[in-house]
């Protein structure tokens, strides 16, 4: 039997505090507590498991994988570089993807600007004095807007999942990477060795990545001239790059500058991933505070 007690409020709030604080200890020294499964049961980024999301989280990869190459960048990087499509603010543009959903993301099929604030408030709940990596939380996956009629409605391969380089071999660690042999660079020995059109310690600003909602967004937000510092940049720019950031893959294109940023990268990312949930935040009560950020980064309104 239960017997309910009605409890002053602080009272409860200590106990929780300190239950969450020892499993913080417990589980990640004191940082943030990762949980096990998604919301469908699986580990996170599980590419293997048979379902019917899973069938589609892999065709989305084969098209992807073939049809991403190094003329194809170049291309789209060019056309959406001129920023000649939308003027809108940044929170216009977090309203816009209430509509999209990611078809690449094993882990959530929720829309996106959920998942933008979940990062954002996760973040901020373990780095309160981080306001910038608050903004960047928000506005990381806000490139997904190509998917919207607005900007031509890129196809998904186009826009979402993982990314990787293009101009030199593709790393095994790059999920489904046995679709890679479709693509017509594979079979190019300008861009198929392991440093292919680049050189040792390049820097990742002079390698050319897959086209999607990474490095559009580096664009916009570079272009429209934020005051985000550079951890801010890199962060937006090569979230997707796990096979970097988590396999370790092509560090020898890294320069000094890429070794401090990818820090901040791998702290970011545990929030990225892992605030993925069912857990609706209330927009509206979060709103204000968003609101001054971006007032603060960014101005009222930018070129997209
Ligand atoms: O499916 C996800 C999703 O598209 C994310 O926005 C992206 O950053 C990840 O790298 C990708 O795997
Ligand atoms: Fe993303
Ligand atoms: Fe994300």
């Amino acid at each position: 039997m239960t017997i309910l007690i009605d409890q002053p409020e602080h009272a409860v709030e200590e106990e929780t505090k300190v239950l969450v604080d020892e499993e913080k200890e417990l589980v990640l020294d004191g940082g943030f507590l990762a949980p096990d499964t998604n919301s469908f049961g699986h580990t996170f980024r599980t590419y293997d498991a048979e379902s019917e999301r899973q069938a589609g989280v892999e065709n989305f990869y084969r098209i992807n994988h073939i049809s991403q190459t190094y003329d194809f960048v170049q291309r789209m990087r060019e056309a959406y570089g001129k920023l000649d499509k939308v003027e809108m603010s940044i929170w216009d543009c977090c309203e816009l993807l209430n509509d999209v959903v990611d078809e690449s993301d094993p882990d959530l099929d929720e829309p996106q600007i959920e998942h933008l604030l979940q990062t954002a408030e996760a973040i901020r709940k373990d780095y309160p004095n981080e306001d910038w990596l608050h903004l960047t939380g928000l506005i990381h996956d806000l490139g997904k807007v190509l998917l919207h009629p607005s900007f031509g409605e890129l196809p998904q391969w186009a826009v979402v999942g993982d990314t990787y380089p293009l101009g030199c071999a593709f790393d095994e660690s790059i999920v489904h990477h046995k679709y890679f042999k479709e693509n017509p660079d594979y079979h190019n020995p300008a861009y198929n060795t392991k440093y292919g059109v680049y050189s040792e310690r390049c820097g990742l600003n002079n390698i050319l990545m897959s086209w999607g909602h990474d490095d559009y967004m580096y664009l916009v937000a570079k272009e429209n001239k934020t005051t985000l510092p550079s951890a801010a940049l890199f962060i937006i720019r090569y979230h997707s790059f796990y096979s970097l950031h988590k396999s370790e893959a092509y560090k020898h294109l890294m320069n000094e500058e890429d070794d401090e940023n990818l820090k901040w990268l791998q702290i970011f990312n545990k929030y990225d991933l892992y605030s993925k949930s069912k857990v609706r935040i209330d927009v509206e009560k979060v709103k204000p505070y968003y609101l001054s950020l971006i007032k603060k980064y960014f101005p009222a309104k930018l070129r997209w």
